[in-house]
């Protein structure tokens, strides 16, 4: 049987970037995706836009749902100030194998731990498996219909606190409706849209940022 996308993209890395250099590693993920075949990273348009959001809070740890290649991961952790950490969350391990190999190309791998699992499981067990108090920040971009539900767990856990940005992509394609009612209608949340395109397209969609208000 050939190869998978995610390791074509991979292989896509190893060949055009440069090792330990996360700028390269991104920069290749985004021409291979754009000119050679369409993979679902949040981009670079959009990726502009979570590196903003992300130097403006500069959490010390940080939540990631859906790591599938890494590529976010590794936009994320070269960002993250030295002993800050990033949990991201991967339901496929074969999307998690390559993840793996492109978090530790960029050597992100002491800033990034990968568990995978679905994030209903996994969220309730962050206190205890990882001593994490709250997230400063979380990155949704997993299955678009685990937004709400997710979100309100990571409330129930007391895993987001006063201030906590949660950051979620996808909100207008594939679309997370739901999602935008529920942070958008809640007194909880303070709401704002960053209209942009689906990775790699002319396609409309967007970042939803909402800070947690305790
Ligand atoms: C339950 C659970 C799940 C996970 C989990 N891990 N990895 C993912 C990936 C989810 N992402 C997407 O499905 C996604 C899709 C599109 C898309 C596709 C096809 C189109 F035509 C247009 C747009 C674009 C995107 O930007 C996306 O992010 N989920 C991890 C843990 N627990
Ligand atoms: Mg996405």
């Amino acid at each position: 049987t050939g190869s998978s996308r995610p390791q074509r993209m991979l292989k896509a890395v190893q060949k055009n970037a440069t090792k330990g250099d996360p700028e390269s590693v991104i920069s290749a993920i985004d021409y291979y995706c754009r000119h050679k075949e369409w993979a679902m990273n949040v981009g670079d348009e959009k990726g502009l836009i979570l590196d903003s959001v992300l130097t403006e809070v500069n959490p010390s740890t940080a939540l990631e749902l859906g790591t599938y290649c890494g590529y976010s991961t590794v936009r994320i952790a070269r960002l993250l100030s030295p002993g800050s950490k990033l949990i991201t969350v991967e339901f496929n391990p074969a999307f998690a194998a390559v993840a793996r190999q492109i978090i530790a190309y960029a050597g992100l791998q002491d800033k990034v731990t990968l568990v995978e699992g679905p994030s209903g499981d996994l969220i309730p067990k962050m206190k205890a498996r990882f001593g994490i108090k709250s997230f400063d920040f979380v990155f949704l971009d997993h299955w678009k219909d685990r937004y709400v539900p997710d979100t309100k767990l990571l409330e129930d856990c007391g895993l987001v606190s006063e201030g906590s940005v949660l950051l979620a992509d996808n909100v207008i394609c594939p679309g997370a409706p739901e999602y935008l009612k529920y942070v958008r209608n809640s007194p909880r949340y303070e709401s704002r849209y960053y209209k942009s395109n689906l990775e790699y397209t002319k396609v409309e969609d967007g970042l939803e940022k909402s800070v947690f208000l305790g």
